[in-house]
């Protein structure tokens, strides 16, 4: 593919991720791997000059554009080195006109910005991810684990975590292959130790999806005791099988909720859990680096309907606990409405309860927990809080 080529497709491939975003379609980068599969003759210097240009201008357009091209010329009004590829040579994109209009640039939608939560650094929820690994301690120690990846750092706070560079193949290594490691941010293995489980305990992970914190408690438990995933959707539960297996997790048990009548198939828990793990669906704010396309995706509507959610998930876990029982509610969003506010909301309904002090040094304390951010704590953004059942 000529340069011009590449931003051609890239072209394409916005516009195809902007009509995504716009009717809940698949991720990018599903939306990349189909349509490259579709156009073996790309080499991979293609796909990946193509896939950089894609995401340079969704990183730096924070409404959805109106169209691919005009994201690409968005980017290419920053990056004199893109717009002379506007040539109108075979297979390129025709030159910009004068007045042609380019998307705007910036982090955050206007109208999103005033509601995350004040300390939050705006700028620095698009930068670029580290690949960060927990070392499984049912299968492995960190001494062994950490002459596998020679240019791993360690992570602050995290005796288990080591941090590569962005990019790094993980899933091709043997020792992945063999269970000694997962691919798992820092903010969530931060949440994962916030929660405090231990062998023998009764744990509930309520909104397990593919089971990413799962397995963290139960390398934490030892394998001994009883961790229950839960989650409504069947295909993510479904992919937390073979990781468990991979991991030696193997007494993980599932259950597949159903949507609005979850209460019923929890009820034989009632009382019975030492903690119970809230890790609930959310605007995904924190993880813009990431996934940056979902800035297009969210939208008022959108929010409101996921903090009705978020607080109908607290009412039915509150049950779940025993007396002195700790409830952990986190969520990778960084607005106050599904942060905070949850929490205080919580508290206001449900009496009995406190929230307590979370004993971590990363991050900062906010309104009754506690909150990650990338420019804070290099990290996924995110926000948590225990609450304590009283005896
Ligand atoms: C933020 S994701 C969880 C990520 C997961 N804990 C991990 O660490 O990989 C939120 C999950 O909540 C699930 N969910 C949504 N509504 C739910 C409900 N009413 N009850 C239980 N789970 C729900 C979603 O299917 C999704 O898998």
């Amino acid at each position: 593919m000529t340069p011009s080529a590449r931003v051609q497709a890239a072209v394409e491939l916005l516009d195809a991720i902007i009509a995504s975003a716009r009717d809940g379609g698949p991720a990018a980068d599903t939306l990349i791997a189909r349509y490259f599969k579709e156009r073996r003759y790309a080499g991979s210097r293609d796909r990946r000059a193509v896939r950089d240009h894609v995401y340079d201008a969704v990183r730096r357009t924070a409404e959805r554009p109106e169209s691919g091209r005009a994201a690409m010329i968005g980017l290419a009004r920053e990056r004199a080195e893109i717009a002379v590829l506007f040539d109108g040579s075979p297979h390129g994109p025709a030159p910009i006109a004068p007045e042609e209009p380019g998307a705007a640039g910036g982090a955050v939608p206007a109208w999103l910005a005033p509601l995350l939560a004040n300390p939050v650094e705006q700028q620095e929820l698009l930068g670029r991810a580290p690949v960060d690994l927990r070392v499984n301690r049912l299968k492995a120690t960190p001494d062994k684990v950490a002459p596998l990846f020679p240019d791993a750092v360690a992570i602050d706070g995290l005796p288990d975590g080591l941090r590569l560079s962005e990019g790094w193949p993980v899933e091709q290594s043997d020792a992945w292959k063999q269970g000694l490691i997962e691919v798992q941010d820092a903010g969530s293995q931060l949440i994962s130790a916030a929660c405090a489980v231990e062998p023998g305990m009764t744990v509930i992970d309520l909104c397990a999806g593919a089971g990413g914190k799962t397995l963290a408690l139960a390398a934490a438990m030892a394998g001994e005791g009883t961790l229950i995933a839960a989650d409504t959707i069947r295909s993510r539960l479904a992919r937390l099988a073979p990781r468990a297996e991979r991991a030696g997790a193997t007494f993980i048990e599932t259950l597949l909720l159903d949507q609005g009548h979850e209460a019923g198939a929890l009820e034989s828990l009632n009382g019975r859990a030492d903690v119970v793990l809230v890790d609930a669906p959310c605007s995904g704010t924190g993880t813009w680096r990431r996934n940056p396309e979902a800035r297009w995706r969210l939208t008022p509507a959108r929010l409101d309907r996921l903090v009705h959610e978020q607080a109908r998930i607290l009412d039915f876990a509150a049950p779940l606990l025993a007396p002195g029982g700790a409830l952990i509610y986190a969520t990778c969003a960084l607005t106050d409405r599904e942060g905070a506010g949850q929490v205080r909301g919580f508290l206001d309904r449900h009496h009995g309860w406190e929230a307590e002090q979370i004993r971590i040094e990363q991050g900062r304390d906010h309104s009754g927990g506690r909150l990650l951010t990338p420019g804070h704590d290099a990290t996924d953004g995110f926000y948590f809080a225990r609450l304590r059942r009283m005896a």
